[in-house]
């Protein structure tokens, strides 16, 4: 056996989307904050596309790489790598680094709750699990401030006439449409319309409105457009379908914790969710997150919520990647049979 290099990695999921952790085997890439790190590793591309890319990865592989943080509170950093982006955050990454955190013995875990603060690229979110017999069982995360951008916008979408979007904000970018106007009623055997759909309604959303961020000048685009069910008030609490379209063309396996967020900064402005409500969104596999908005703030001019989300993650196995130096294709390749949207 010979290798160029060995990459450790926790492999995990929650509520059924991938997010494997990078625990060894990298060095921090340049970069003063977070950000400017994970910007870095968008633009140089070789770890992206050595651990997303086949043999190693594919399009249902996210990666995260733990780095130093650099936050005086933070107990530890993630750059979070997904197919086509390299984000300020995500829901599921975010429970897939504290299970492997806490459920691999990288950071102590106390039961019955551990307390944790991760830094992430858009910035500092406060995590709070709940342990038992070693395991992490459910995970909350405070998200990144979260925001309606437009509601009611109209957006022309070549061959499905004028759609009615919502835009928003969840620590990821979101073009909104009504799954119920589209014909869809969120159920698994619709992923593959719903993929092929979304992406070409995320693209349209891109050319005709654009996404702006008042304070992080760098995320100008929609990476997601989410496919949002009705809402309904149950015994226990506001319960929604989810299926959210990601680039190249896949669905999230899990209601996806930054829809989640932007869906309820969206209900927020509405006045269709307080502060006392709980959201749970179930996902085309029937796996579920729970959000609820702890306070309210402003993110530049703009009125915000304070979302938290929880689920709950699983360790997968580990894997040590590897590269032969004869390997005629060190950062992998992609076609478009599963990389896109058919
Ligand atoms: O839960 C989320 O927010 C995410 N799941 C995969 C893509 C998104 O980042």
């Amino acid at each position: 056996m010979r290798s160029t290099k060995t990459i450790h990695v926790v492999s995990a999921h929650a509520e059924g989307e991938v997010g494997d952790v990078i625990v060894g085997g990298v060095a921090p890439p340049p970069g003063e904050t977070i950000w400017e790190q994970s910007r870095w590793i968008a633009g140089d591309g070789t770890l992206r596309n050595f651990v997303l890319n086949e043999p190693r990865g594919g399009v249902f592989r996210h990666v995260n790489l733990l780095v130093p943080p650099k936050h005086p509170d933070a107990d530890a950093a993630f750059i979070i790598m997904e197919p086509e982006d390299t984000p300020p955050m995500s829901g599921s990454n975010s429970i897939c680094v504290s299970t492997v955190l806490l459920d691999s013995g990288i950071l102590p875990m106390k039961e019955p709750i551990t307390e944790l603060t991760l830094e992430a690229p858009g910035g500092i979110v406060r995590v709070r699990a709940e342990c038992r017999n070693g395991k992490a069982e459910r995970i909350f995360v405070q998200n990144l401030p979260s925001f309606a951008e437009r509601l009611n916008a109209k957006l022309e979408v070549e061959g499905l006439g004028t759609l009615t979007v919502d835009t928003a904000y969840g620590g990821d970018s979101f073009v909104i449409v009504d799954a119920a106007a589209m014909g869809f009623r969120l159920s698994p055997d619709e992923a593959h319309d719903i993929a092929k759909l979304g992406v070409r309604i995320t693209n349209a959303a891109n050319v005709a409105l654009g996404f702006h961020h008042p304070e992080n000048p760098d995320w100008k685009h929609f990476s997601f457009c989410l496919f949002a069910g009705p809402v309904e008030r149950t015994g226990e609490g506001l319960r929604t379908g989810a299926a959210v379209a990601i680039q190249p063309g896949k669905v999230d396996r899990s209601p996806t914790g930054t829809a989640l967020s932007a869906r309820m900064a969206v209900l927020h402005a509405r006045g269709q969710m307080k502060l006392e409500d709980r959201l749970t969104a179930v996902s085309l596999i029937g796996s579920t997150f729970s959000g609820r908005i702890l306070g309210t703030t402003t993110v530049g001019d703009r009125a915000a919520v304070l979302p938290e989300i929880s689920g709950r993650a699983w360790i997968t196995g580990t894997h040590q990647h590897m590269l032969d130096p004869s390997d005629p294709w060190p950062e992998g390749y992609r076609l478009t049979d599963t990389w896109g949207a058919r």
